[in-house]
C-alpha cells in the first residue's frame, strides 16, 4: 500500500486507526448507556451506516493482515482486548515489570454482565491475552490450550483495574502461566485469578494455521 511506504506514512495511518477505535470506543459507550427518545435511535442508525460506507469500499480478506499492524513485531491494531483501533477493545493496556506483565484497563457498560459489574467472559479474555502476553515476553510464545479462571469477587465498571500475569513453569512446549485481576486502588484485593497453559506450536503446526496469513509477506 503506498500511501504508508514511508515511516511517517505509517505513523499517521495508525494514529489515524487509534482515533477512529477511540471514536467507536465512545459510540459503542454512549449506545449502550443511552435512554434518549427512540427517534433519536433511529436517526443515529441511519447517520452511522452512512459515515461507515466509505470504510467498507476497501476491505482485506480473511488472511489479509491489516497494512499498518505488524506481526512478527506484535504491532495488532485490531486486537480485541489491546487494539487501539478496536471498537471492542478496552483497550487493555500492557507493560513489563520485571518477570511480570502489568495491565491496565477501565470497563465500561459494553462490559456489562450481572448489573454493574463485567461479564465473566470478558475478564477471562483479559487473563487469556495477560497470560499470553506474560509468556511472550518471557520467550516461550504460545497458543492457549487451557484456560481456568476463578471468580472470588465481582469486576467493577466505570472503575481502573490493574491486571498481572508472570509465567509459572515451562515443560518443553507446555507453559504454564498465573495471572490476577484486581481495582487499582486496591491491588491486593484478587477479584479474579487465572492459570493458562500454553503450548509452543511446532513447525508443522504454525505452517497449518498461520501459512496462509504468513505467505502474503507482512
Ligand atoms: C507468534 C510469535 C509471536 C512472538 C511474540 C513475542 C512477543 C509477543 C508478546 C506478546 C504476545 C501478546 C499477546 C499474546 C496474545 C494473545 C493471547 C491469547 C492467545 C490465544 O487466545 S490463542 C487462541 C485460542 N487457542 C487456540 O485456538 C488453540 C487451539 N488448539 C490447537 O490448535 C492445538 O491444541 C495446538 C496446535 C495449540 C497444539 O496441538 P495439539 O493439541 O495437537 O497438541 P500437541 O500434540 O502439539 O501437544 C503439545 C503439548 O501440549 C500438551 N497439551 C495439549 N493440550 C493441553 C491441555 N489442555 N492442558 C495441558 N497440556 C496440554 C500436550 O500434552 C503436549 O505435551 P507434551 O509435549 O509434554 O507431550
Amino acid at each position: 500500500m503506498s500511501e504508508i511506504e514511508n515511516g511517517q506514512g505509517l505513523q499517521a495511518r495508525r494514529a489515524a486507526i487509534t482515533d477512529l477505535g477511540d471514536a467507536l470506543r465512545l459510540l459503542i459507550e454512549q449506545a449502550t448507556a443511552t435512554e434518549a427518545p427512540t427517534a433519536d435511535l433511529l436517526r443515529a442508525a441511519a447517520l452511522i451506516r452512512q459515515a461507515g460506507a466509505p470504510l467498507g469500499e476497501r476491505a482485506r480478506g480473511r488472511f489479509e493482515t491489516a497494512s499498518a499492524d505488524d506481526l512478527l513485531g506484535g504491532v495488532r491494531l485490531y486486537n480485541p482486548v489491546t487494539g487501539g483501533g478496536s471498537a471492542f477493545a478496552p483497550p487493555l493496556e500492557i507493560h513489563r515489570d520485571g518477570d511480570v506483565a502489568v495491565g491496565s484497563c477501565t470497563l465500561g457498560r459494553a462490559f456489562e454482565g450481572p448489573p454493574s459489574f463485567a461479564h465473566g467472559g470478558v475478564s477471562a479474555m483479559l487473563l487469556d491475552q495477560m497470560l499470553g502476553y506474560a509468556c511472550g515476553m518471557s520467550g516461550h510464545p504460545g497458543m492457549t490450550v487451557q484456560l481456568d479462571t476463578a471468580y472470588r469477587q465481582p469486576v467493577p465498571l466505570y472503575t481502573p483495574l490493574r491486571l498481572t500475569a508472570r509465567v509459572a513453569a515451562v515443560d518443553r512446549r507446555v507453559i504454564t502461566a498465573t495471572g490476577t485481576i484486581a481495582t487499582a486502588e486496591d491491588p491486593a484485593s484478587i477479584l479474579v485469578r487465572a492459570t493458562g497453559t500454553f503450548v509452543a506450536l511446532l513447525p508443522e503446526q504454525a505452517q497449518r494455521l498461520f501459512g496462509p496469513v504468513m505467505g502474503r509477506g507482512r
